[in-house]
């Protein structure tokens, strides 16, 4: 493998040895302990106390291994002669693949001397780990990458895309080989830094701010008040700490441009947390209310968090409750509006969360089915007449979407589909589907139901 050796690079890594050490920690934790990788990540970053390029560079080897774990466990599986005994190894060996294959401006050699240092620390006394390691990198660094032949397509896609292959061949049977392939690939690119700006604030100011900042804010394709900034670092500025813009995808962000606002509406937020929908429904109704649920009352401070800096939290009250149980809680015809932001499989989030592929199966979309009918079951009855009851989901699967419409609406006649307009988007029947290769925003459904007249 040719790579570009970019020495100034070079040198810093070979100085800052701590990021590795802290990326391989993480990733035994997630790899081999089932932790989350933001919050394993966080805590060995915190403990580190690594300077921001190497704390960078940490988090891409962590997420960039996550990402790429199916793609690299194939690379390195003939390579293996040994069975890996110590829990450290794998990791490693993945984290080194990882570094070799895609970060081009990393030294093979220095992938090398950093992981025989890491076996040596990570190991026990007298482990032989550092042999193993020097000998199965050095035998990928020989050999190119490699893929399956392509006669068995879904495992092919399953490797090459790293993806599960159940994912793989759900994607197929709903989407054929052409935009199942360009979903697949769409995903593993890297998310956009995006940003809604509060309806309460000017949005040509904010436009100047950032570009005096260097983010190159530009317009979003799907809505009006969305916009994809050049690179991270927003939540340190001002902007974001007065509550002036917050980070929230555009795809999402449609979800409650579905309703229309009158201004002064009593609205349910059934499903809450983190709040980002809730304070976007606010800002929507400067003499209205948001009821704001979520099941975990350890979520809510989020909401809160999230309603004061961007100062709506006046117009929102938090209640910890199961959704499920609205209907006891509420009197019935209460609200003008309702949200079911329903938790989901979240598979139209693969791109900004990594390891989401490898924690869900085929059978979840049916229990999480389940749920989201519960749900709509007992809010429905909470909407007056004539009022609007949005269901939307940040997934892509059938089950969860078209499917729950339907059976809803099947037990529910006195409701029906009402078509809308979302910033940029129309939905003349009522649903709208956004698949992840189509503006390179997260996947979404939104639907939208009002009570037959
Ligand atoms: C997709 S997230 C909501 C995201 C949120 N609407 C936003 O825009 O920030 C789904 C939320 O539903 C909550 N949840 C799950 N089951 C629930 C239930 N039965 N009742 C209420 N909330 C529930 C989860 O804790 C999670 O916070």
């Amino acid at each position: 493998m040719v790579k570009v050796i970019n020495l100034k690079w070079e040198k810093r890594l070979l100085t800052n040895r701590n990021a590795r050490a802290v990326a391989l920690d993480t990733l035994i934790r997630v790899l081999e302990k089932d932790s989350y990788s933001n919050i394993s990540l966080n805590n060995e970053l915190q403990k580190a106390h690594l300077s921001a390029n190497d704390s960078n560079f940490a988090t891409r080897i962590v997420y960039g291994t996550i990402q790429y774990k199916i793609y690299l466990e194939y690379q390195l599986h003939d390579l293996i002669k040994t069975k890996l005994k110590e829990i450290y190894l794998r990791p490693l060996l993945l984290m080194s693949a990882y570094q070799i294959i895609f970060m081009d401006k990393v030294p093979n050699r220095a992938v090398l001397n950093e992981a025989n240092k890491l076996a040596k620390q990570f190991g026990k006394v007298n482990s032989n780990g550092f042999r193993i390691v020097n000998g199965v990198l050095r035998a990928l660094i020989r050999r190119r990458p490699i893929l399956p032949t392509l006669d068995n397509l879904p495992f092919y896609l399953s490797v090459k895309e790293s993806v599960p292959e159940w994912l793989v061949e759900y994607l197929l049977k709903h989407w054929g080989a052409e935009r199942t392939a360009s979903i697949l690939s769409s995903i593993n690119e890297p998310a956009k830094n995006i940003v809604r700006v509060s309806q309460a604030t000017n949005l040509a100011n904010v436009i100047s701010e950032m570009n005096q900042l260097g983010f190159n804010p530009q317009e979003s394709t799907l809505n009006l008040n969305e916009l994809i900034v050049s690179h991270g670092g927003i939540s340190k500025t001002s902007l974001f700490k007065n509550g002036e813009i917050t980070i929230q995808d555009e795809a999402a962000s449609l979800a409650v441009q579905a309703f229309d606002f009158v201004g002064n509406e009593q609205v349910l937020d059934a499903c809450s947390a983190p709040g980002g929908k809730t304070v976007q429904i606010a800002e929507n109704i400067p003499q209205g209310n948001v009821i704001a649920l979520d099941i975990h009352e350890n979520k809510l401070h989020l909401v809160e968090q999230n309603c004061q800096r961007m100062k709506v939290s006046k117009r929102v009250t938090t209640k910890a409750l199961d959704a499920r149980n609205a209907d006891q809680a509420f009197a019935a015809g209460k609200f003008d509006k309702v949200l079911v932001d329903a938790p989901c499989s979240g598979l139209g989030l693969i791109r900004r969360k990594p390891e989401i592929r490898y924690n869900k199966k085929l059978t979840d979309l049916t229990d999480l089915q389940k749920i989201q009918l519960q749900i709509l079951d007992h809010v429905c009855s909470l909407l007056r007449s004539g009022g609007e009851l949005v269901y939307s989901t940040c997934t892509i699967t059938q089950e969860e979407d078209e499917d729950v419409v339907k059976i809803f609406l099947k037990k529910h006649p006195e409701f029906e589909l009402k078509p809308f307009k979302a910033a940029k988007m129309q939905a003349p029947n009522g649903m709208l589907k956004i698949l992840p290769d189509s503006y390179g925003s997260d996947g979404f459904f939104i639907s939208k139901f009002v009570v037959r007249g």
